[in-house]
């Protein structure tokens, strides 16, 4: 990896606070989320910008990891929207220059258009790549293709792992983007939601939610309306009651550091899949792992809405497709190397003793390193 540029912006007068690293520049690009949340800070962004490098190189992306941060709890408004002004004007200059900043945790498609706007940003303009539709058109009919992926992974881990026959029930923490494309697809690939978690606390029912219901009761940002709810339907509102459903499969869609040693004891999934970037920390990854629970790595399989801006900045979509035929080939896309790359890293872990993570981060390491091989001219 290439050298880390780390930036920090503020302006006292929208009382914006914000962060940016670029962990590598592939021929002078890089690309990540922009996060925004009350507690980000920068050793978290730089945290998540190095996972993009490596979930990017996972890919086959020859691109950069970058991410942001913008420290805001403010709900929708115009006070919020100063700090979204605020942080497209720091940002314009990366922007215009290579470091496609899009949407994370805390940041829908319209704050990105938004600070895309502040920032005199125009990606038709200032990243010219050769679309039946604009740019917006093609995010908006592939915005569930990170949580498509997710799914993807989660089945093909099932059956490589022979439990596709006993991982009928799924928990999801977080119903933002991700979390929601997550239960439309794990739902139509046969699954049961029995519980889905937002800020405010969790939602279940063991026999099953009514998951159309529940994406009408939910706004942009992932918050379930608890009015709208049918009769009969549990709520919690303790922080982390998600945990304690009882699920086969648990997919974090949130923020990060969900499962750490002080919670991991109370996970009863038999399957758990990092939706969010770096849900589950290390250390808790190495207890699930003693105790025979796959936790599949976020850098592997929530690559979804990267690999869409990625290939298309990368010019690698196919000339003259309709957008009907460009979407179905991005979907394709991003299933074949979610796929191979479970295939690949349950492959190794069957011969080795080591949690997921780290055969991930291996994986991805060796991918960069050959990149680099073939960069640099013998
Ligand atoms: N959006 C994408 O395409 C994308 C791509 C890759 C990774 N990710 C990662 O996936 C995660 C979710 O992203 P998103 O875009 O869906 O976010 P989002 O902002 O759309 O939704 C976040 C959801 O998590 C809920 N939430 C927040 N704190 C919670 C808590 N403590 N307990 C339970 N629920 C909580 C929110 O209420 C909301 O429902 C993030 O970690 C993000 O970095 C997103």
């Amino acid at each position: 990896m290439g050298m880390e540029v780390r930036i920090q912006v503020s302006d006292p007068d929208s009382e914006f606070r914000g962060f940016v690293v670029v962990n590598d520049f592939v021929d002078g690009r890089a690309m990540g989320g922009t996060r925004m949340t009350p507690q980000v800070d920068l050793q978290e962004v730089a945290g998540l910008a190095e996972a993009m490098t490596l979930k990017l190189a996972l890919a086959g992306l020859p691109i950069g990891g970058a991410k942001a941060g913008i420290v805001c709890g403010l709900p929708s408004g115009p006070e919020r929207d100063r700090q979204l002004t605020a942080f497209g004007q720091a940002v314009a200059p990366l922007l215009r220059n290579g470091v496609y900043l899009g949407c994370d945790q805390g940041i829908s498609y319209r704050d990105r258009d938004y600070f895309f706007e502040a920032a005199h940003f125009d990606m038709q303009r200032d990243s010219p790549v050769d679309l039946p539709c604009s740019w917006s058109e093609l995010w908006d009919k592939c915005h569930e293709i990170t949580g498509f992926g997710v799914c993807e992974a989660v089945t093909a881990a099932a059956e490589q792992l022979g439990l596709d026959a006993v991982c009928r029930t799924v928990a999801i923490q977080g119903f933002g983007t991700v979390g929601r494309a997550v239960a439309t697809g794990l739902r139509g690939r046969g699954f049961t939601v029995v519980a889905v978690a937002d800020r405010h606390g969790t939602i279940a029912d063991p026999g099953g939610l009514d998951v159309d219901a529940l994406l009408r009761a939910t706004d942009e940002y992932g918050t379930i309306d608890r009015g709208a709810i049918s009769p009969g339907v549990t709520c919690a509102d303790t922080a982390d009651a998600w945990l304690d459903v009882a699920a086969d499969v648990l997919v974090l869609a949130a923020g990060g550091d969900a499962i750490t040693t002080d919670n991991v004891d109370r996970v009863r999934a038999a399957i758990v899949v990092e939706g969010g970037n770096l849900a589950c920390t290390p250390p808790a990854c190495d207890v699930l792992a003693l105790r025979g629970v796959p936790v599949l790595p976020g850098i592997v399989v929530n690559c979804g809405g990267a690999a869409v801006t990625g290939l298309l900045l990368l010019g690698a979509a196919p000339v003259g497709a309709s957008v009907e035929e460009l979407v179905d080939w991005l979907f394709a896309q991003v299933g074949d190397r979610v796929r191979g790359n479970i295939t690949e890293l349950l492959d190794r872990a069957a011969v080795q003793t080591r949690p997921l993570y780290r055969i991930a981060d291996d994986l991805a390491r060796e991918r960069l390193a050959d990149r680099e091989r073939k960069l640099i001219p013998a």
